[in-house]
This record gives C-alpha cells, sequence and structure tokens, in this order.
C-alpha cells in the first residue's frame, strides 16, 4: 500500500494548452493525481493528452501554457522552479523512456559510448569510471554481452535491445520517477515481456515511481497497480487495476468491452458510442 508519506509526484489541477494558428488547443484539462512508489497507467485513445501530461512533468513543452494548482515533486514546485534547477530534476531524478530508442540515440556513435556520455554529464568522473559504470549498467538490465554491445552502433542493435540500453542510460542517475510513454509499443510480444519485466523490477527494487503512458488497456491492467483514463484532455477514471472489471465511466466500460478474448464467444466485438457529456464540464465555463 502507498502511503501519503511516500508522495512523490503530486498533481493538483494541470491544464496544458498548445498554441495554433486559431488559439489554444487545450489538449490537458484540469487533471489531479498522485505517484507513490508505485506502476500508474495513463491509458487513452489517440489525442486524448497522455504524453502531455508526460512532457508537462519535466517541463519539455516551452511554447505550451501549462497551469496547475499544483505539481510538485518531492516537495517542489515543478513550474516555480529554474531551468537550471529543472535541468538537474530533467534526465537526473525524473526520466523518461520513449516509444522508439532509435529515435532517442545518436546514429553515428556507439552505443555503449552514449551511456557512458550521459554518466559523464550528471557526474564529474574520468572517462574510465563513465565506461565502467556504463558496462555495470548494461548488465543490470540483462544485456549478456555488454563488452560486445558497448560497441555496437544504434542501427546495430534490435528494437528490445535499444530499449533496454535507453533504460541502462536512465538508471545512471537512479531516478525517483520515470515515465515511459508507450516503451514497448514498437517490440514484439516476447521482448515486450522481458522491458515489463525490468521497469517492473526498477519499481520493486530501486522504489521509482513509473508512469506507464498506453494506448493498450490491457497491458495497463495487468502491469500496473493503479490506472488513470484520459478522454479528452481530462480523467474521466480513476481506479485500481485489480478493479478494472468494476469501473463505472461509460467510456472505461466501452473500452473493456472493445477488447478482443482469446476464447471468448466470436460476436462482433462492440463500437464505442461517444456522448458529448463525457467531456466534464470545466468549473467556471459558461
Ligand atoms: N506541439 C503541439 N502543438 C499543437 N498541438 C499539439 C502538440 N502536441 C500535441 N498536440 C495536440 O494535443 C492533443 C493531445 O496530444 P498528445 O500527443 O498528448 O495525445 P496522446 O494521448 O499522447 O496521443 P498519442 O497516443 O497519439 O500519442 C492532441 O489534440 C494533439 O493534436
Amino acid at each position: 500500500m502507498v502511503l501519503p508519506h511516500d508522495t512523490i509526484l503530486d498533481v493538483g489541477k494541470l491544464s496544458v494548452s498548445y498554441r495554433s494558428d486559431t488559439g489554444y488547443v487545450d489538449a490537458v484539462r484540469n487533471i489531479s493525481f498522485s505517484l507513490g512508489r508505485e506502476k500508474l497507467g495513463i491509458v487513452g485513445e489517440s489525442g486524448s493528452g497522455k504524453s502531455t501530461v508526460g512532457r508537462a512533468l519535466l517541463r519539455l513543452l516551452p511554447t505550451a501554457r501549462i497551469t496547475a494548482d499544483r505539481l510538485d515533486f518531492q516537495g517542489q514546485p515543478l513550474l516555480e522552479l529554474s531551468e537550471k534547477q529543472m535541468l538537474d530534476i530533467r534526465g537526473r531524478r525524473m526520466s523518461m523512456i520513449l516509444q522508439d530508442p532509435k529515435f532517442s540515440l545518436n546514429p553515428i556513435r556507439r552505443v555503449g559510448d552514449q551511456v557512458a556520455e550521459a554518466y559523464l554529464i550528471h557526474f564529474k568522473c574520468s572517462k574510465a569510471e563513465a565506461r565502467a559504470k556504463a558496462m555495470s549498467m548494461l548488465e543490470a538490465v540483462q544485456i549478456r554481452d555488454p563488452q560486445r554491445v558497448y560497441d555496437l552502433y544504434p542501427h546495430e542493435v534490435s528494437g528490445g535491445m535499444g530499449q533496454r540500453i535507453m533504460i541502462a542510460m536512465m538508471l545512471l542517475t537512479d531516478p525517483d520517477v520515470v515515465i515511459a510513454d508507450e516503451p514497448t509499443s514498437a517490440l514484439d510480444v516476447t521482448v515486450r515481456l522481458q522491458v515489463l519485466g525490468i521497469l517492473d523490477d526498477l519499481v520493486s527494487q530501486r522504489g521509482i515511481g513509473l508512469i506507464m503512458i498506453s494506448h493498450d488497456l490491457n497491458l495497463v491492467r495487468n502491469f500496473c497497480d493503479r490506472v488513470l483514463i484520459m478522454y479528452a484532455g481530462q480523467v474521466v477514471e480513476s481506479l485500481k487495476a485489480s478493479e478494472m472489471e468494476s469501473a463505472r465511466h461509460p467510456y472505461t466500460q466501452g473500452l473493456l468491452a472493445a477488447q478482443p478474448r482469446i476464447g471468448g464467444s466470436r460476436a462482433p466485438l462492440s463500437v464505442l458510442d461517444r456522448k458529448p457529456e463525457w467531456e466534464i464540464p470545466l468549473e467556471g465555463a459558461a
């Protein structure tokens, strides 16, 4: 059970709007949640605002308008920190893993050197120390032959290996929060399970708080402790993963009904019938 004093992230009424030619797009509207040393899933369809939440937590949206009553990371108000203070948090105490590691790695540099460089950036040490640390992190993410993998270029590693390298890079700094944005969508089923196993260990053995962003309700309900269901920029339901079957919101119920089941009836899957009232009116809105 997560006790209140274990809260690492405390988010109250977070809203994010992107500027566009025709005004502002309200991508996230008034969402609140907290994160302890647990696995929190954020699920929703494409465009519901999941990734925007992750990027807003890291303040990676320089042109967007971010407002919140509270956006506290271990008691520090993220929106009030200077960019210099954010640099210390970003990538060091709070990290992000993205869907396709190939886009996050520099294609013309050996992967091991990139992991070592991440360590050099955050900690003043010799190159030999950084290399040794990088090697030990590659082992920590269950890469069997780290000496060989260290010298490979990104195009020479598989998707699953690339994702392990990204996780190794992130582990160097021993973060408290990891935001994983569709980290296994590009992987096949067996590799996906291995990467999920590594992420699970991060929570149970290192005590991090993990935010798992996904459109895959089945994956999240099986992997996470709690789930936030997002629709049109809002959290329409928040529930324990084990209590998903008792979801009350019609959108969550619709998503559950639309999941294919092995061995289930061969009846056509139900189609979500959206209702305008699912968009919760915002306080103060006309
Ligand atoms: N840089 C941007 N400028 C303007 N609008 C944006 C920008 N990034 C995202 N949006 C819009 O914000 C909304 C939320 O996008 P976001 O990427 O957070 O959704 P998502 O739920 O993560 O979707 P997906 O699962 O497809 O990644 C969408 O309407 C999207 O078009």
